[in-house]
């Protein structure tokens, strides 16, 4: 809807009426046609005014409308219209004005911003492409290079900045309104051709092909197979090189391809569930709307490890104070020397002063008796943290929540440490924790609604994509990750190489191979935990049996190569070499293939060929039917969940909307059909053994995702 009134007598003032943030539904754009068409006839108006209620101008196109409800007038026309207009149209910009409402407000003759908003054109974060005549205006108005940046990465700016490009022409600290209904009486009756952006000519950079040919590069390099942000160059392209109308007419011909296209679905299905995972629920039907979480001002972190010192990091650019505690005085004396360059470079560059003083320093773990939360993060090993649980139940005071950061050790067995587990929950940060954007809020049974709540509410403040998952080991990351990587290790025995595995990897989109990422975080990690599950054997016998662990097929690769000291990038050596310990460029390394040929001959094995379809659907496939295994056993609460914690956490390419999103994109059938084809073929690998609810969901017509929830209820409800 749009609200209608004449203010100061001549000036015409409309306002989007759509909460919470005035999208562009059918009724808000049948709303500004009346309306402007009203302001036109009136006689009394002089000049008019677009605005937001709420302090919001406009987050853009409805998103929840796609693929639906797509009556009501289409915004190219509506925006013409405005910008045709014979009175001057001011917007007056507060909170947001994003993709179709900057688009809006482009069409207006003149744009007024409140100096805390944010402008931006993000359409291609959602898989298209400013098809209401923003990647023609934009350009004719601040020029390509500024467009194309804008455009491609959907960045949003500050109204400093778009001042500084040109993209509005005045900003206020006051009333934005009341400014812009001002400047509009001052250009009532004022010219306006010369305030139409579309009559620009577009400024034509002289480099231009090696302009556009050097951002295509850069596009396709980072958008990793995303289809937007090229189409999104092609469409400013246009602009530079051809007559306003005809730009337009390329930039709806690529908006239809986009629009249509799966990547726009995965993208927008991964706006909603970004935000829908802050709406956890726990089995026990305790939720985010019923459960408070209780304020935390001063926290602690116990080790200062590279995750402690990143979790200090994160806590302290939040405006929390924090106690870092590290026993090893040399340990304490190098996290406060990374802790302080990290700060440093972060508030370098956001512009701010560093949150040196919210931090104090201990090597005394009294020292955390008065906070509110604690953060354990001492390295990965039961007795040591059953130790820490122990020392904190007895040193805090009554009611501080306490949290472990283990990746993979039981959260119940460490709330059993202490006398009230129901303040315990694990918060499972990923490194390097102050940059990577997911947190894993580990619930036990004897978690309280109020110990996930504060945690999760913690998450948000820091910035972080807080997901609730019930314990087990792995959660729900690092459990999906197994299967994932061990069918990796299974195609080197069988013949594929790292490289060729990795190359389909990447090739699908994510940003690093499995092996290359294996040589990145380290191998001896999971060696580690493969020794503490009894897996890992010194010295394994040639032949069949070594090949076999615990009754199943077991591939001791990984352990081999760790034998030979080769941990990966932090000892230049791992399923790559590379020029030195921590250089992070990885070369091929024939060391690794003639041992791969050396292994396979050893235990009788013939090298097959393996393609990029076979690695995908084992890789990909058998993490997925993991992903369903978690839905089943309620250790993650919707598909969403699954979904976010691997786009955000584990690379998954966004557009390809994570796992769960991407299993039934491919259809469920097809996924059931290639696991039962390879569970035949490899019938020791229970990871490939299709289970109970895929057969469930493809049994019940394979409904879309939103409806999966359903049948695992129905599923729980007969167990
Ligand atoms: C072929 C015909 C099509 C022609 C299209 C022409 C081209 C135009 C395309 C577009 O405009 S696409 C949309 C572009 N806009 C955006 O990408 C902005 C998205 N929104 C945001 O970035 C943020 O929501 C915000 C506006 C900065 C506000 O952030 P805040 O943190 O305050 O709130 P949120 O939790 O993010 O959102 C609140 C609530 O609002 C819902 N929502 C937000 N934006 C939209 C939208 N554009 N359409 C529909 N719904 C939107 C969001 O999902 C939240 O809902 P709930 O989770 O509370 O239900």
């Amino acid at each position: 809807m749009a609200k209608y009134s004449r203010v100061s007598g001549s000036v015409g003032l409309i306002t989007l009426q759509n909460p919470p943030v005035n999208a562009l539904s059918a009724a808000v754009r049948q709303g500004i046609v009346d309306t402007v068409e009203r302001a036109l006839s009136d006689p009394k108006v002089k000049s008019v005014v677009i605005c937001g209620q709420n302090g919001i101008f406009c987050g853009g196109a409805d998103i929840k409308e796609f693929g639906s409800n797509m009556s009501g007038p289409p915004l190219v026309p509506m925006i013409h219209a405005i910008e045709a207009a014979n009175k001057p149209v001011v917007a007056a910009i507060e909170g947001s004005a994003l993709g179709g409402g900057l688009e809006l407000a482009l069409g207006c003759h003149y744009r007024i911003a409140h100096s805390k908003a944010r402008l931006g054109l993000p359409e291609v974060t959602l898989g298209l492409l400013p098809a209401a005549g923003g990647t023609q205006r934009l350009p004719r108005l601040i020029g390509v290079p500024a467009a194309l940046d804008l455009i491609t990465t959907g960045r949003h700016v500050t109204a400093a900045e778009a001042l500084q490009l040109g993209v509005v022409d005045q900003v206020t600290d006051h009333s934005t309104v009341d400014a812009a209904v001002k400047f509009a009486q001052s250009v009532a009756g004022k010219p306006l051709d010369a305030r139409r952006i579309s009559t620009y000519p577009c400024p034509r950079p002289s480099d231009l092909d090696a302009l556009f040919e050097g951002v295509m590069e850069k596009v396709r390099q980072s958008a990793r197979g995303a289809i937007a942000p090229v189409a999104c160059v092609q469409a400013v392209r246009a602009a530079a090189t051809q007559p306003y109308t005809q730009g337009m007419e390329r930039e709806k011909e690529l908006m239809a391809t986009l629009f249509t296209s799966g990547q726009a679905r995965a993208l927008q299905y991964c706006f909603f569930a970004q935000r829908a995972v802050s709406r956890w629920s726990m089995p026990n039907g305790a939720r985010w709307d019923t459960s408070k979480p209780r304020p935390v001002h001063k926290a602690a972190v116990i080790g200062l490890g590279t995750m402690g010192r990143g979790i200090t990091v994160a806590l302290a650019q939040t405006g929390l104070s924090v106690i870092a505690v590290e026993t090893q005085e040399k340990q304490l004396m190098e996290a406060k020397q990374a802790v302080s360059g990290m700060l440093e470079r972060g508030a370098k560059r956001r512009g701010v002063a560093p949150a040196l003083d919210r931090i104090s320093y201990s090597r005394d773990i009294q020292a955390v008796a008065d906070v509110d939360l604690v953060i354990e993060a001492v390295f990965e090993d039961m007795g040591l943290k059953k130790k820490v649980f122990q020392q904190l139940a007895s040193i805090c005071r009554p009611g501080t929540f306490l949290c472990t950061n283990t990746s993979a050790l039981d959260v119940d067995h460490l709330a059993s440490q202490t006398h009230n587990p129901e303040l315990v929950v694990g918060m499972h940060f990923f490194a390097p924790a102050h940059v990577m954007k997911l947190l894993e809020v580990v619930y036990g049974p004897r978690s309280s609604p109020q110990a996930v709540a504060t945690a999760m509410q913690l998450g948000k403040k820091m910035g972080k994509i807080s997901v609730a998952v019930g314990n087990c080991p792995g959660f729900v990351g690092n459990r999906m990750l197994k299967p994932y990587m061990e069918q990796a290790f299974f195609l080197l025995e069988e013949g594929a190489t790292p490289e060729l595995v990795d190359r389909a990897l990447e090739e699908f989109g994510f940003p690093m191979g499995v092996f290359r990422m294996s040589d990145l975080s380290g191998l001896d990690v999971g060696w580690r935990v493969r020794k503490g599950d009894g897996l890992s054997e010194p010295g394994a016998p040639s032949g069949q049996p070594a090949r076999i662990r615990q009754g199943r097929r077991y591939s001791p690769l990984g352990d081999l190569l760790c034998e030979q000291g080769r941990f990966g990038q932090k000892t230049g050596r791992g399923w790559y070499q590379y020029n030195k310990p921590g250089s992070r460029v990885a070369r091929s390394d024939p060391w690794l293939h003639s041992f791969l040929e050396g292994y396979r001959a050893r235990h009788g094995l013939v090298a097959r060929r393996i393609d990029n379809q076979e690695v995908l659907e084992r890789c990909l496939y058998a993490l997925i039917n993991e992903g369903f295994r978690i839905l089943e056993d309620g250790i993650a609460a919707g598909p969403e969940d699954i979904d976010m914690i691997y786009v955000f956490g584990y690379g998954w390419p966004r557009h390809r909307g994570g796992p769960m999103f991407y299993a039934g994109m491919v259809g469920l059938g097809k996924v059931l059909e290639r696991l039962e084809h390879y569970h035949q073929a490899h019938p020791d690998v229970p990871y490939l053994k299709p289970c109970s609810l895929l057969w469930r969901l493809v049994a019940s017509g394979s409904p879309p995702l939103h409806k999966w929830r359903e049948v695992i209820k129905k599923l729980h409800s007969q167990l």
